[in-house]
């Protein structure tokens, strides 16, 4: 078949598609409105099947995969897109879920005339593919039809051509979702089995966050009915990264999944009784000014994040445990009493694995009932009495601790093992923030993991738990998250080369997957880095340099585009002047929709912002409690712009004194967000990080 006969072909089933679609969309019928349980079912089956047709209205289907089950005598084609449509009339699928099992076929195959396979409910079902063909539709209409697979034709692989069209195209503010280029390495981790903590270390751009958010969308139809949106959330490392990925679920159906900040959140699990010290921004501690390696390693942060604290919080609170069963009798009056022994018999046989605070109620309730039938069968009237043995009751119970969780936390800081542990002065400064309901970000994994055990978790247990930017997370913090879920079912993704958070995140992955037993736990690596050109990694690969981690370097996919420039200016005057001309140029050029400008530091930004603004270009500024990401021309800190990518990316200062020896992995992060074009900038020294000779 001709290219054009193949166009003309598709574009005129995409009419009909199109047609049938709109006519369903027409004939859905009016809402349920009853009360009753069956009612309101149909009303979220009606409503549900609104929102898969009105998304297949947007764009039908994305690619189509001819397969021809072994038993068959022809291939059958297979159109795949976004929700899954059904004919009204035969009930035959006219467009087929990308997360049903049978289209893992699209993402799996990689060539070849070998049988390949996919897993049904009723088994295996092996057989070949004869076409493998992705098809762009925008606004109902088909703009583009590629064949990355005919079999029989002399090119037996698959080819990248789609994937490199998509890539090629600029990015507006918002990340997108991948379906119809999801790649075989990233289709694995999509589809694991739900009931694991899979692991993800992706370099730069490999695509990440992309495929744990297309995760969740897989894991709500795979176990549709088990799982719900509203029990599962995303942790993300800030609220303007919220704001950049959340158009992603959206697209893909998916509503009603929390997506917070670990600090947000665990403020929230602690009832909103502290708050973070606004004074204290570990940001601008560790990123405005030099800090030493040394300085890093004996943070706070890592003490408190570690499990070596984590065994002194357990010890703390067994303890507490213990103090359940008091020291002394009850014995409200001569001849009554309740021995400690008889207590701790109570607690055994009412042992339901609750928490320690509902064990404590359910004991005092005992001790209540226990009086109140001395009270009758010793035939008691004296009301007077009555009251005295309450109070007495009331003054025995106030002795079985009812910490709350800042007093339990402040009480072991107190304690000279940990202060063995932490920085010297460190626990006395927090017991002290504490007393005024304040505590640092590194507190919180403590705090919450204490108010979990002591009151349990409020709500319904997550079904699934994403963690984005994990590298800069601590093993309590997940602990914390662990005891939010009754088995852990987890995406857990980051990158060590950008693990920047050192004085409070992970150095190896081990320190988290050895939470988690080790058949319950998936690792996968990511080397494949979607977002850049081949220049642009390949310059970013040689800022990591030696460094090592155990991650191997990123590798391109082959998309080669302009050279990387690395520009010295006279003076600083000079080099904003250069700043100015360049974001002109890239303006005028009309060739990019996101252009970013990082600088080292909130304070090299205000410089940068000031002198475009004099130029008259508007630029918005991003500073650390940004809500949301606009897209355009942004001037932000290196360390801030982590996770978000621009078009062309402006490195301002990439001198030796900014970026000085430790500053490797920042550097790669700030080179690792351009997609098409990278230019660094710098006065007086170039880094010794950027290995090139500068060009003049
Ligand atoms: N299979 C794919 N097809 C098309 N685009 C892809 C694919 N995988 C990733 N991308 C694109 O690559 C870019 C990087 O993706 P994403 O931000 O998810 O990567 P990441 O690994 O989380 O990056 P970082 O670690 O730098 O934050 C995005 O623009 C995404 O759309």
């Amino acid at each position: 078949m001709t290219v054009q006969s193949a166009f003309q072909e598709e574009a005129k089933r995409i009419d009909e598609v199109l047609a049938d679609i709109r006519k369903q969309l027409r004939e859905i019928g009016p809402r349920y409105t009853g009360n009753d349980f069956t009612e309101q079912m149909l009303e979220l089956q009606r409503e549900q099947r609104e929102q898969r047709l009105n998304v297949a209205e947007r764009e039908p289907y994305f690619g189509r995969i001819d397969f021809q089950e072994d038993a068959k005598p022809a291939p059958k084609p297979l159109y795949i897109g976004k929700a899954g449509v059904a004919d009204q009339r035969t009930n035959e699928v006219m467009v087929v879920d990308w997360r049903a099992p049978v289209a893992s076929l699209f993402y799996a195959f990689s060539g070849g005339e070998a049988p390949i396979a996919y897993e049904s409910p009723d088994g295996e079902v092996e057989g070949t593919v004869h076409l493998k063909r992705n098809l762009l539709v925008r606004e109902g209409k088909l703009e583009r039809v590629v064949d990355s697979y005919v079999r029989g034709q002399e090119d037996e692989s698959v080819t990248d051509e789609f994937l490199l069209y998509r890539l090629g195209e600029n990015k507006d503010n918002k990340l997108r979702d991948i379906v119809s280029t999801i790649q075989q390495e990233q289709d694995r981790i999509i589809r694991t089995d739900k009931n694991k903590a899979v692991f993800i270390q992706g370099v730069a751009g490999s695509g990440k966050t992309t495929v744990a958010l297309h995760r969740l969308a897989y894991l709500l139809y795979r176990y549709a009915g088990s799982v719900r949106a509203d029990r599962m959330v995303i942790f993300a490392p800030n609220r303007m990264f919220l704001d950049y990925i959340s158009g992603v679920l959206p697209e893909l159906g998916v509503g009603d999944i929390l997506q917070t900040t670990f600090a947000d959140w665990g403020l929230d699990q602690l009832g909103q009784t502290v708050r973070l010290d606004e004074a204290y921004d570990p940001m601008a501690y560790w990123f405005e000014q030099p800090r030493t390696r040394e300085e890093l390693l004996a943070s706070a942060g890592r003490v408190k994040g570690s499990l070596a604290f984590k065994a002194l919080v357990d010890a703390k609170l067994a303890l507490t445990e213990a103090s359940l069963i008091p020291d002394e009798p009850f014995e409200p009056m001569a001849g009554w009493r309740v021995t400690p022994s008889m207590i701790a018999e109570w607690l055994a046989t009412d042992d339901v694995g609750e928490p320690y605070m509902k064990r404590r109620a359910r004991l005092v309730s005992r001790l209540k009932r226990w009086l109140e039938s001395e009270w009758k069968a010793r035939r008691q009237t004296d009301a007077k009495l009555k009251a005295k043995l309450n109070a007495k009751l009331n003054a025995y119970a106030k002795k079985i601790p009812a910490p709350t969780p800042a007093q339990l936390y402040a009480s072991l800081l107190a304690e000279p093992a940990a202060q063995a542990l932490l920085p010297a002065k460190s626990a006395a400064a927090t017991i002290k923030q504490l007393k005024a309901a304040l505590i640092r970000p590194e507190d919180l994994a403590p705090l919450v993991y204490v108010q979990v055990r002591l009151n349990g978790f409020e709500g319904s247990p997550y079904d699934h738990i994403v963690i984005d930017e994990a590298q800069d997370y601590s093993p309590f913090q997940l602990e914390a998250l662990k005891l939010c879920q009754r088995q852990p079912s987890m995406t857990v993704l980051g990158d060590l080369q950008q693990g920047i958070h050192g004085y409070a995140g992970i150095h190896g992955w081990t320190e988290l997957t050895s939470l988690f037993p080790q058949a319950d736990t998936g690792y996968y690596e990511l080397d494949r880095s979607y977002r850049s050109t081949m220049e642009i990694i390949e310059f970013a690969n040689r800022v990591l340099g030696g460094m090592g981690d155990g991650v191997k370097p990123a590798v391109p996919v082959f998309r080669s585009g302009e050279a990387v420039d690395v520009v010295r200016a006279a003076t600083d005057e000079r080099r904003l002047d250069d700043v100015v001309a360049t974001v002109r140029d890239w303006q005028r050029s009309g060739e990019y929709r996101t252009i970013a400008v990082l600088g080292r530091n909130i304070a090299s930004c205000d410089g940068i912002a000031a002198r475009l603004r004099e130029a008259g270009i508007e630029a918005a500024l991003v500073q650390s409690k940004q809500e949301a990401y606009g897209g355009g021309l942004t001037v932000v800190p290196a360390y801030l712009a982590k996770g978000l990518e621009f078009d062309a990316v402006l490195v301002a200062d990439a001198d030796g004194v900014s970026y000085g020896v430790n500053d490797a992995k920042l550097l790669y992060v700030a080179c690792t967000r351009a997609l098409h074009k990278l230019k660094l900038l710098y006065r007086g020294e170039l880094t010794s990080l950027v290995a090139e000779p500068a060009a003049v």
